[in-house]
């Protein structure tokens, strides 16, 4: 079979970029995992050992992120209280998605709740976390190998519309099939809610847990650290309809870099302010802690006013909330809002989630780098992310985006960039 999308331009840094961010990313979580855990604690040095493989390789956490897969998977396929249609595809079919994200939210932490009541170990949890870490890549690399040959036998209409150049480690990376399936069980939409970011709370909890035992009770640092990701979770998993529309469902392929993103960088690397503050306890008072909070709602509010905003536009153009706001017609029938958050910046949503990224690290204080990787690392994505979407836009929208840009001509802070 020809492969499809060979002419379409080659993305993070062609079939060379991908082969190096195919040993970066792992080698970066690892490195953070190592780091978090030292005295020193320094982002930038190298790593304080390389650890031996029987420090690295589990059984049990093998086994213990496997029965995760599987408790989530069933979690998935319980009955949804809506089932809502994808964006039309290629052959304008529209594929359909359980929405019972935060259902399995609730039920994971009525489990866990349990389980911990019946003498579960959760605190034990941050002493596995290399191991676990490593059995997560370790199924990120096999499971998107499997994505890899089952593109191979799938038809040119379900291929995504890059990763499909012919190079194998480029396709490998970038995924080659856009929804790959088994029966009605989507494994793209499935990874990118469900075990990572159910995960990544999980471990916040465990980490928490374990400073209770460690120091008598959990700092405020901490629980600052745990509310407001839990809140970030949640609130992703209550609006997860939304993201059908985003580029990873629509646009991207199912490879390695969704896979290991999901089921591994999410839980490890963004879990990482928890696992310093259990290392590197902080002192909070309450008049600098009542400070974060603000900032963190401040960024929510943008964050979720801007999505809101853009997703009840989309759904219904006339709804009462936003029918007042002003917009731009474009040759394919669909308008753009130039007014509201979205007449502010070209991506008020990402500006809400850097704020709330910034007032995640503080409560870390001051003295190390460390739990600002996320802010940096975040940034850098976002940025990229942007390019990504401008690009996309432009091919859709053509001139209409262009006028976009002039009216609104800052992507994410205003007067800034
Ligand atoms: N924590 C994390 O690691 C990550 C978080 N995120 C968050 O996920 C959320 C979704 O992000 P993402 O998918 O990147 O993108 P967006 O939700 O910003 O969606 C971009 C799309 O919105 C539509 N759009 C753009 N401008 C306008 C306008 N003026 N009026 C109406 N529609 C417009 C276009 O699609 P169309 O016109 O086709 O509708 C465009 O392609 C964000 O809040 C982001 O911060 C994202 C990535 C990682
Ligand atoms: C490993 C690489 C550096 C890149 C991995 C990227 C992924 C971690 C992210 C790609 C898009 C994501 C989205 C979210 C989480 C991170 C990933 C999977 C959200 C689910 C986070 C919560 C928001 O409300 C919606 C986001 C959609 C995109």
């Amino acid at each position: 079979m020809a492969p499809q999308g060979s002419r379409a331009e080659l993305e993070f840094g062609g079939p060379l970029g991908a082969a190096a961010l195919l040993l970066l990313l792992p080698a970066t979580m690892f490195h953070l995992l190592l780091v978090a855990r030292s005295g020193p604690a320094r982002l930038l040095g190298p790593p304080p050992y390389l650890p031996e493989l029987e420090e690295l390789w589990s059984p049990w956490a093998l086994l213990l992120c496997l029965t995760w897969l599987g408790l989530q998977a069933a979690l998935y396929l319980l009955p949804a209280r809506k089932v809502a249609e994808g964006q039309e595809l290629k052959d304008k079919s529209r594929l359909s998605y359980p929405i019972n994200g935060f259902q399995a939210l609730v039920l994971t932490a009525l489990l866990v709740g349990l389980g911990v009541l019946a003498g579960l170990p959760l605190s034990a949890l941050p002493e596995m976390l290399l191991p676990l870490a490593f059995a997560a890549t370790l199924i990120a690399f096999i499971f998107s190998l499997l994505l890899y040959l089952k593109a191979l036998v799938a038809p040119a209409s379900a291929l995504a519309p890059g990763g499909n150049s012919g190079n194998p480690i480029y396709d490998f990376f970038l995924g080659r099939e856009l929804n790959p399936r088994i029966c009605s069980f989507d494994f793209k939409y499935f990874c990118e809610l469900r075990p990572g970011l159910i995960g990544w709370v999980l471990i916040n909890l465990a980490l928490l847990m374990q400073e209770a035992e460690l120091r008598g009770s959990p700092s405020l640092a901490m629980w600052l650290v745990n509310g407001f990701q839990l809140l970030y979770v949640g609130d992703a998993l209550w609006h997860e309809e939304a993201v059908l529309t985003t580029m990873d469902i629509i646009h991207d392929g199912f490879g390695f870099m969704l896979a290991f993103g999901d089921l591994a960088w999410v839980p490890f690397t963004y879990s990482l302010q928890a696992q310093f503050l259990l290392y590197h306890p902080e002192p909070l008072g309450l008049p600098l802690a009542s400070v974060i909070c603000l900032i963190n709602a401040v960024g929510y509010y943008i964050f979720r006013g801007a999505n809101s905003q853009k997703n009840a536009f989309r759904k219904n153009p006339s709804d009462p909330r936003v029918a007042d706001l002003e917009t731009i017609s474009t040759a394919t029938g669909r308008r753009l809002l130039v007014s509201g958050w979205w007449g502010m910046v070209r991506h008020p949503n990402y500006l809400g989630d850097l704020i709330m990224a910034l007032a995640w690290s503080l409560p870390c204080g001051v003295s190390h780098l460390l739990p600002y990787f996320y802010l940096l690392y975040f940034t850098a994505l976002l940025v990229h992310r942007e390019a990504r979407d401008e690009q996309q836009c432009l091919r859709k929208y053509g001139l209409a985006w262009h006028a976009y840009c002039r009216r609104v001509p800052y992507r994410i802070v205003p007067y800034i960039y």
